[in-house]
């Protein structure tokens, strides 16, 4: 099987790289990564990639300086990257981290290619155009993101008209006790600390603000083609169960697993079959008790948000999430507070509500990017304002 990973540097990628590691039958194709060159040269070494490929034309020489004698060919720069997507080949991994990462996997569909999608910005910003991508090559996306690989486990033999709801689970993050008065507080170290997964930096904060839950949320209406009221999140500290799907019998079909994303990549890997994988076992007992909680619309708005997102339709999926993209740089920058986040993405969105594009349907990639790039402008001269 030829299988290429796409931000192979990263937290799922890694994990994606370890999986690999056990299977000799698998040759490598193409790895990418950002700036961390010394561990994508590692890699590339250690797989015997044909390619790498760095996300920066300024990483290209050190790249290529790292692989010399090794026999990987080397690239940088964005084109590259979707050149890299278009190298045959079987299975592909979809980890880049953001927008960044949509057009990749979109072009891993065309050249029929199973898409492993872990970024999750790609069903958000541009569902319907990937799924209809995936029907026209014959190609197939199969959910890496722990909720939504739970929920395609739980559906495995069943029919979607006997589905009534579908429930995905959320930690509540670091700060789920919190009052208001703290939150405003709240620092970016406390932000990226998540309580259960070792995950990257932008998802970790993301889970603090309950924006990766809403990412989630527009995801599952993505994957699964459920109304949004059918879509439930349900806070629950320990991350054990990941989702739940419930029947019009009743019946309420749970995914247990330890918060090691290792599972859902390796099922993604060896779907339709099970095998081995070096996930820890779960001991209930030891545990004793798993306990769940309503989400609070108030402290977290992101849910809301999302909602109201999902109302729209259109692009404004690709809005939200670059709003949200830009709230975090902001963030992460020391320019906003940990609640300003959230008001920003609502004013960014309510700013473009005029825009008839706004909710005009998605029918390609350019007006996906085009109102990605408007929504960046827009919430950066709002960010202006905030601070
Ligand atoms: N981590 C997790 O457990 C989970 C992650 N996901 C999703 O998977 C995706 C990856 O998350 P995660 O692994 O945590 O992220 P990381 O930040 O750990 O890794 C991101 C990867 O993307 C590369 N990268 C960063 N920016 C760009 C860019 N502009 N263009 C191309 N490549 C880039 C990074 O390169 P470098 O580091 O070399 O700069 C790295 O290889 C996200 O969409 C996330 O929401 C979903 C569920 C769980
Ligand atoms: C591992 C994974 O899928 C993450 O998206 C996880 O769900 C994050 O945890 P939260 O539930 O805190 O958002
Ligand atoms: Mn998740």
């Amino acid at each position: 099987m030829r299988v290429s990973v796409f931000g192979a540097t990263g937290s799922i990628g890694e994990s994606t790289f370890d999986l690999l590691r056990a299977r000799p039958d698998i040759q490598v194709v193409a790895l990418t990564g950002g700036r961390n060159v010394a561990r994508l040269a590692e890699q590339a070494r250690e797989s015997r990639a044909e390619l790498a490929v760095t996300a920066y034309d300024d990483c290209l020489e050190p790249l290529r300086a790292a692989l010399a004698g090794s026999g990987t060919e080397v690239a940088a720069g964005t084109q590259a990257l979707i050149e890299a997507a278009s190298r045959p080949a079987d299975w592909v991994m979809s980890a880049i981290v953001g927008a960044a990462g949509l057009e990749p996997g979109f072009r891993a569909l065309a050249q029929g290619a199973t898409l492993a999608l872990a970024n999750k910005e790609s069903l958000v910003t541009a569902g319907p155009l990937l799924m209809a991508e995936a029907a026209r090559h014959g190609a197939r996306i199969l959910p890496v993101d722990s909720e939504h690989s739970a929920v395609f486990q739980a559906l495995v033999g069943e029919d979607m008209a006997a589905v009534e709801r579908v429930i995905i689970t959320a930690s509540g993050g670091p700060f789920r006790t919190w009052n208001k008065a703290q939150l405003e507080d709240a620092t970016l170290a406390q932000a990226q600390t998540h309580p259960n997964w070792s995950m990257g930096q932008r998802i970790t904060i993301d889970s603090a603000t309950l924006f990766n839950k809403a990412l989630e949320l527009i995801e599952t209406r993505e994957y699964f083609g459920i109304a949004p009221d059918q879509i439930e999140v349900l806070v629950h500290p320990q991350s054990i169960i990941h989702a739940m799907v419930g029947f019009r019998d009743g019946a309420l079909m749970a995914h247990l697993g330890p918060p090691d994303m290792r599972h859902a990549i390796g099922y993604a890997l060896n779907w339709p079959e099970r095998s081995e994988l070096p996930v820890a076992r779960l001991d209930l007992a030891a545990m004793g008790q798993l306990t769940f909680e309503a989400p609070d619309p108030d402290r977290f708005p992101a849910l809301r948000l999302a909602r109201q997102v999902m109302d729209l339709h259109g692009h404004a999926g690709a809005v939200f999430n670059a709003a949200k993209e830009v709230a975090l740089d902001e963030f992460i920058a020391g320019r906003l507070r940990f609640l300003q986040m959230a008001a920003l993405v609502d004013r960014t969105i309510d700013t473009l509500l005029t825009d008839s594009r706004l909710t005009a349907p998605v029918c390609t990639l350019e007006t996906v990017q085009q109102m990605d790039h408007l929504a960046r402008e827009t919430a950066r001269r709002i960010a202006a304002d905030l601070t």
